[in-house]
This record gives C-alpha cells, structure tokens and sequence, in this order.
C-alpha cells in the first residue's frame, strides 16, 4: 500500500468551520502545502517547525489510528492540511471510510484537482484572498467545480473565504459572483495566532464577527450569503489538535 504524509490525527471535536461547521468529526491533517498564506493558521504542516511530526501511514494505518482515537463514537471524518490535494494516493483511505459508512469533509484552497474529489461528500474549496500574499488560479478553480458539478446531490461543495480586510472582501465578492451556484461562505480571519489569552482572542474574534456580519448586512450586493466564526478559535481559542 501506498503511504500518506500525515502530520496530525485527533478527535473527536467539532468541525468547527464552513459548510458543516458543528458536525462531530475526526481530523486527518496531511503535511505539505503549495501556498505559504501570510496567515496561515497550520503553517507548522509546511514551514519546517513540524517535521518531526510528520509520518508517512498507510490508509490502515490511519484508519486504525480514528478507530484508536474515537472508537465507535464517529460517522465522519475531515481531512485537511496542508494541502491535501497535492496527495494523489488518497483513494485508498477514501475506500475504507467508505467501507465503513463514514461521511468524509476535505478542506482544500482549490489549487489542485484530483479525482478522489468525486467522492467527498462535503468538500470547501477556499480560494486565498490578497491578505494571504498568494494568487487564485483561475483557470484551475473553474475546471474543479466544472467536473463536480454533475455529481449526485448527496454531494456537496462549497466555496469559503476567509476575510481580513477590504480587499479580501472585495476578493470573496468577485469569486461569488464568478461562480454564483456554489453555496458561498465567509470566514472571520484569525490575526493573532500565538496569544494563549483565550478571553481576550474570543472579545477579539467576536468583535471581528460582529464587524463582517455589519458589512454584509448593509450590502445589498451580497446576498446569498452565510457568515460565520471560526467556531474552535472561539471554544479552543489557538490551542492546536482541537
Ligand atoms: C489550514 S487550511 C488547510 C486546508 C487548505 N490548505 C486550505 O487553506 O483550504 C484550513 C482552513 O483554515 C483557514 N485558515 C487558515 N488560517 C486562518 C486564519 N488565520 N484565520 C481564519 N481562517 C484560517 C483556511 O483558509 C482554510 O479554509
Ligand atoms: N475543530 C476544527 N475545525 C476545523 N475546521 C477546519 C480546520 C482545519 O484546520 O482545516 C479545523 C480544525 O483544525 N479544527
Ligand atoms: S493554503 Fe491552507 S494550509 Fe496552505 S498556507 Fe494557506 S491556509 Fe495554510
Ligand atoms: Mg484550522
């Protein structure tokens, strides 16, 4: 069997973002990104300060590891990164999930397409706004949702945008309104990843909450919307593995 990079497996928690946010889940974090965001709040899955973390599993292994971990106490399982669409070999994993019944989430920025794509059943494309430093290829994040759109509506697909600033809402606007039939989410932007005072970060997001949901109330522009926290910054604050 063919081995994945595997930076992190925990749970069971709450997804705590987008589409299925509050769904109980299991994490598969993958090691390895494309892009280098400015504020990336997983930049140990790419920028060296994880590497001795990193362990290369087969799909068994991983799926002993969530059995291990959660027992019989999960229906699904999230996978995320780093950049899990750089990862060819999913396939297997993907299998044995199913085998098992277990929904599957991914979390990719719609850099990469890859076929295992198919058979998510809840997979949020976030595309980087300006603050992130990195550029949106276009031509790939169309051809991604051209190839799910005829998929089986058990299936879903999402588009999440995470918001710091003018820009990068001037940014979500314009990718909604390019690609106007995927269910558009906005994200809150964490911009203090290291603070351990989780009182004065959940004060700080919430007021960062409060200000997005203020701007997409006044524009009529932006309609069909949903607006939301990062919902494990605000129980967890930083605290990594939750
Ligand atoms: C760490 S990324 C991993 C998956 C994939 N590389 C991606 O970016 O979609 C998971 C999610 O966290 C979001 N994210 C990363 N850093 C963040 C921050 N500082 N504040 C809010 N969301 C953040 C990303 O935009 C993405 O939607
Ligand atoms: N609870 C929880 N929800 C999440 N949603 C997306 C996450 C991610 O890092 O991809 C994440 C995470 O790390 N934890
Ligand atoms: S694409 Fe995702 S994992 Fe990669 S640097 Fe950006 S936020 Fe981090
Ligand atoms: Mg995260």
């Amino acid at each position: 069997m063919s081995k994945i990079p595997v930076i992190e497996i925990f749970g069971p928690t709450i997804q705590g973002e987008g589409m299925v946010v509050g769904q109980k889940t299991m994490f598969v974090r993958t090691a390895g990104c494309d892009y280098s965001c400015s504020w990336c709040d997983s930049s140990f899955t790419w920028d060296g300060s994880g590497k001795h973390l990193i362990v290369q599993m087969t799909a068994e292994e991983i799926w002993s590891e969530l059995k291990r971990l959660g027992g019989s106490g999960f229906s699904f399982v999230t996978i995320s990164g780093g950049n899990p669409a750089l990862i060819q070999n999913l396939q297997e994993l993907i299998a044995i999930l199913k085998e098992h019944d277990i929904k599957i989430g991914v979390e990719t920025q719609g850099s990469r397409w890859q076929k295992w794509m198919y058979e998510i059943d809840e997979l949020t494309i976030s595309p980087k706004p300006p603050s992130s430093g990195m550029t949106t290829d276009y031509l790939v994040l169309s051809d991604i949702f051209e190839k799910l759109k005829n998929r089986n509506s058990n299936y879903h697909v999402s588009l999440k945008i995470v918001v710091f600033n003018q820009a990068d809402y001037d940014y979500a606007k314009q990718i909604h309104h390019r690609y106007p039939m995927i269910p558009f989410y906005l994200q809150v932007g964490n911009d203090d990843l290291t603070t351990t005072d989780n009182a004065r970060l959940i004060i700080h997001l919430l007021d960062k909450y409060h200000a997005l949901i203020d701007r997409v109330i006044k524009d009529e522009e932006l309609r069909d919307v949903k607006v939301l926290p990062q919902l494990h910054a605000l129980v967890w604050g930083n605290k990594r593995g939750v």
